[in-house]
């Protein structure tokens, strides 16, 4: 059907005004973006950095760590323009160190996302969203942050990368149908 359509609850929400901002690094949160994409109609961003994460998973983990005590804001080479002109923000992001990953701390601070709604989505390994939720909902003041989704992606530690295909693809688009739904919108 079409985007946006009274085919869900996204009705209150023209296509033209959503925005899905996601960061990924295995692919398994940008597969849920593209998912909402195709049926939301919404404009889809990728979350780059300046300075890319490493290659190796450990090293990436340790230098969150850094970055998570010392709260550094790593610079992102992402430019979202007119970002006024959005209602609702879909803000996808794995699960790091059961915390929110600093680039989506440094996307919070850095845009003015005042009277937007965002729309929380997340995968991890398995042990779940941990802080991510609440920390946005604590960086997004003057938001309304709605449930969020979480499903589980890669496990990147076991050598398990991308997993959002097959079977595992059509249980993730159904369960991204029923979250949309279940929107209470104003
Ligand atoms: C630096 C780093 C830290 C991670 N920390 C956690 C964690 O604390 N809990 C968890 O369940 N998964 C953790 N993971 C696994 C990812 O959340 C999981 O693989 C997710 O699906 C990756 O999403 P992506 O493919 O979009 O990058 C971590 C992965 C990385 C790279």
């Amino acid at each position: 059907g079409q985007p946006g359509s009274s085919e869900n609850k996204m009705t209150a929400v023209q296509a033209e005004k959503i925005l899905i901002v996601y960061l990924s690094r295995t692919k398994n949160t940008k597969a849920v973006a593209e998912i909402i994409q195709k049926q939301t109609g919404g404009r889809l961003v990728a979350l780059e950095l300046q300075n890319p994460y490493p290659q190796d998973y450990q090293t990436t983990v340790d230098q969150v760590a850094r970055e998570n005590a010392s709260g550094f804001l790593p610079p992102l080479a992402t430019v979202i323009d007119s970002i006024e002109k959005y209602e609702m923000i879909f803000l996808g992001f794995p699960t790091w160190g059961m915390q929110l990953p600093p680039p989506v701390k440094s996307f919070l601070k850095q845009y003015n996302l005042k009277g937007k709604t965002i729309a929380p989505f997340n995968t991890n390994a398995g042990y779940g969203i941990g802080s991510t939720f609440e920390e946005v909902k604590n960086l997004a003041s003057g938001t309304r942050v709605l449930d969020g989704f979480s499903t589980r992606g890669g496990v990147e530690r076991d050598g398990v990368l991308f997993v959002m295909e097959g079977d595992r693809l059509i249980q993730v688009q159904d369960q991204v149908t029923s979250w949309i739904q279940n929107f209470k919108m104003p």
